[in-house]
């Protein structure tokens, strides 16, 4: 990826400016070389304006799309502005990035450390009276609700347990291997966490219900997957880290 950025000062009435972009993104927002961009506005010298464009590659850019179908109709938008251009180069982002608190983790939203204990352990008590699942887990450690807890809390943003005391991703994945989980199993595992969130009073906002169940659903797939004959999954990952997805929080 490269970010390209283009800096222009449009002296007077800007409102044609942002007109001629509107229209103009609609050929950006079709290219294939184009993850995703944005015009802002400075808010302490109004007539001063940023654009940012993610570009797959500067050659995406500059052979793919400068060289494309969607090109000329882009062109012919903005044409007029050329001459207002300061800058217009490609970036190569660093590994400095993250996001603040401005929005809350799903661990902060579920109600932290507590709230993931309290599920683990109504969940296993589940667990291991059932038909399906139970016998997988009779030999479980009997640390083993709490160990998951920490793995949920670490994914959902809450603090890195599992990695700094459990051994992280390596250990989890090591649990896994070679179990041969079948899909009853899995959907029983989903199933009764499912219930267990709502026996101990999870939210149950849309929402986050959402990006739970996205992480749940992916989590236990990948652990069928990893558990079969013959997998070979990567032995080294971090502890994934799941955010709200395409709902944000409900503040409203
Ligand atoms: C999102 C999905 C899943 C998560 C987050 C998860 C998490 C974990 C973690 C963190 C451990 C290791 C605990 C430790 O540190 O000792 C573990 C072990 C284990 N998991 Fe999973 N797991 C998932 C899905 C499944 C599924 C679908 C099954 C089977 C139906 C399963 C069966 C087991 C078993 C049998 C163990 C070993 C328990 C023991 O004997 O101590 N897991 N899991």
């Amino acid at each position: 990826m490269t970010v390209e950025y283009i800096r222009y000062r449009i002296p007077g009435d800007t409102t044609a400016f942002e007109d001629a972009y509107r229209r103009a993104a609609r050929f950006l927002a079709e290219a294939p070389q184009c993850a995703d961009f944005e015009l802002s506005r400075c808010t302490e010298e109004p007539s001063a304006y940023i654009l940012r464009i993610t570009w797959t590659s500067p050659e995406d850019h500059l052979k793919g799309f400068r060289t494309g179908d969607l090109f000329p109709g882009f062109l012919a938008e903005i044409r007029p502005y050329i001459e207002a251009i300061e800058e217009m180069r490609h970036y190569e982002p660093t590994t400095v990035r993250g996001t603040g608190r401005a929005t809350p983790s799903l661990y902060e939203w579920a109600g932290g450390a507590e709230a993931f204990e309290n599920l683990t352990s109504r969940f296993y008590e589940k667990v291991l009276v059932d038909d399906v699942i139970g016998p997988l887990f009779a030999h479980m450690d009997p640390g083993h609700p709490r160990y998951v807890a920490m793995w949920l809390s670490e994914v959902f943003g809450g603090p890195s347990r599992y990695t700094d005391e459990r051994g992280g991703y390596p250990h989890m994945l090591g649990q896994h291997l070679g179990r041969s989980i079948t899909e009853p199993q899995r959907r029983r595992w989903v199933s009764l966490l499912m219930d267990a969130a709502d026996e101990v009073g999870l939210p149950d906002d849309p929402e986050f219900r959402a990006a739970f169940a996205g992480y749940i659903e992916w989590g236990t797939r990948l652990a069928l997957a990893n558990s079969q004959p013959g997998a070979t999954p990567p032995h080294q990952a971090p502890v994934p880290h799941w955010g709200w997805g395409v709902a944000p929080p409900y503040q409203g």
